[in-house]
């Protein structure tokens, strides 16, 4: 029988060359451990020390590799990895209503979420997330197949106002939302928002009842907003009023608000992002895929705001890759402000893990390595032809890395991906059922 170290509160030692705490800028110590008991770490101290210190505890020896808290993907559609190549190449009004909502509305089950969920997983776990925020129907689903991972998990109760397999209407979507928070409350790992899909597909009256229960359940909100110039400029047209100010209005700008994509800002809604502490949820693949416009990320970093960066789903990104994604943010700031200076490297992977934190509210828990907090960590092996030799291990898995170089992952304690094989997941049913999705879909 396996003995499971999280229960007994044994501690174990994670050793490597290189540890990235992501707590202080550009800051990362050499030949350090991290002590796990239970599911928190309780020490970080150098190799030697920790060998004298915890003599019964059990050692890995990560040579050659570096131990950085897990990647936090504040925003993604997860069981939308069933759709992914479906459609390309088109704007984002074009592709939602053409492509992706008529197969929606024909596919999504609970079966559809709870496998495509399993499947967006498992490339999560492969390539360093610990954490995602996801945005999707059936969160029911959504929660027993991370719950059943151990991936921790940030789940939007969706809210939109016509009718899918999930809900007849905005009401019931908030009424069944709220009773798979109360089943799930007990849990570690899996933690809720609400998730009302845009300004466009949620009325007034809707994203006023969210904003009060946001504030009640103290639940942040997370909201597409300001993603296209076409989506900003009809809402005018027929509202009147920017989406973001229609927010402003409502009462949403607050600490709570996860605004994602946000391409389109001016400097008075910049100032009121920054006064009012929301959080920018950047999508840089997804953004220019979708040709969608560039989030001002420097503008807001530099005024104070909270940027997290997320992958959107695999039908317009199309992967789940947040190395990669951290490069897309810097390599796309430079461009964007003509400054080879915009977002370093160390600022995009502290968007992609402390930021993600923030934004959902776990910065106590997450988003970095330090004693107290829950041993997310990943492991990424940078001996490779790739990225030798190291002068600097954050340049090296910005600018340099692949997902596959991330060899073990750990979530609350426990490891989910133990030298490159999955732990907790079975990935021949995994690519069985996206096969038979694949000819179901294809043969409509
Ligand atoms: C209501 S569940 C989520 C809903 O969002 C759709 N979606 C996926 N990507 C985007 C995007 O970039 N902008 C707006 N909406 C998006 C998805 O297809 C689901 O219907
Ligand atoms: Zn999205």
């Amino acid at each position: 029988m396996q003995i499971d170290s999280r229960e007994q509160n044994i501690e174990q030692i994670i050793t490597a060359d290189w540890l990235i705490p992501m707590n202080q800028a550009n800051h990362w110590l050499e030949h350090h451990a991290i002590v796990i008991t239970g599911n928190k770490i309780t020490d970080i101290l150098h190799r030697d020390q920790a060998i004298d210190k915890y003599p019964q505890a059990p050692i890995t020896t990560l040579n050659g590799q570096v131990l950085m808290p897990g990647f936090v993907n504040s925003h993604c559609h997860a069981a939308m990895n069933l759709l992914r190549g479906l459609s390309d190449d088109l704007p984002l009004k074009e592709w939602l209503e053409q492509a992706i909502w008529p197969v929606e509305a024909q596919f999504v089950d609970d079966t559809f979420v709870y496998q495509g969920t399993q499947h967006a997983i498992a490339e999560m776990i492969r390539s360093g997330t610990t954490c995602f925020q996801d945005m999707y129907f059936m969160p029911n689903q959504i929660a027993k197949a991370a719950q059943e991972s151990g991936i921790r998990a940030n789940i939007g109760l969706v809210v939109v106002e016509f009718e899918t397999s999930w809900a007849k209407n905005a009401q019931e979507c908030i009424d069944k939302g709220l009773d798979v928070f109360d089943q799930f409350k007990h849990s570690n790992t899996i933690n809720f928002n609400f998730a009302p899909h845009a300004p466009y597909t949620v009325s007034k009256n809707t994203l006023e009842k969210l904003g009060t229960l946001s504030n009640e359940l103290n639940l942040t909100l997370q909201i597409h907003v300001h993603e296209t110039a076409n989506e900003v400029e009809s809402f005018v047209a027929e509202h009147g009023i920017r989406p973001l100010a229609r927010l402003k209005e409502i009462g949403l700008l607050s600490p709570l608000l996860n605004a994602v994509h946000m391409t389109q800002l001016n400097e008075g809604e910049i100032e009121w992002l920054a006064e009012s502490a929301c959080h920018v949820i950047h999508c840089p693949q997804s953004n220019m895929k979708l040709a969608s416009g560039v989030c001002p990320t420097i503008h807001l970093i530099e005024a104070g705001v909270n940027l997290a960066i997320g992958t959107d789903g695999a039908a317009s990104n199309n992967d789940l890759d947040m190395i990669d994604e951290t490069r897309s943010a810097s390599l796309l700031a430079k461009l964007d402000y003509l400054n080879p200076t915009a977002l370093t490297a160390y600022q995009s992977l502290y968007a992609a893990t402390m930021g993600g934190a923030k934004a959902m509210g776990l910065q106590e828990k997450i988003g970095s390595l330090e004693v107290g907090k829950a041993a997310d960590i990943i492991a990424i092996d940078l001996n490779r032809i790739e990225t030798q030799p190291v002068y600097n291990p954050i340049s090296q898995i910005v600018y340099a890395a692949s997902r596959d170089q991330v060899t073990n992952v750990w979530v609350n304690g426990k490891q989910l991906l133990k030298d490159r094989e999955l732990s907790t997941l079975n990935s021949p049913l995994i690519l069985q059922h996206a096969q038979n999705w694949r000819h179901k879909i294809i043969n409509r």
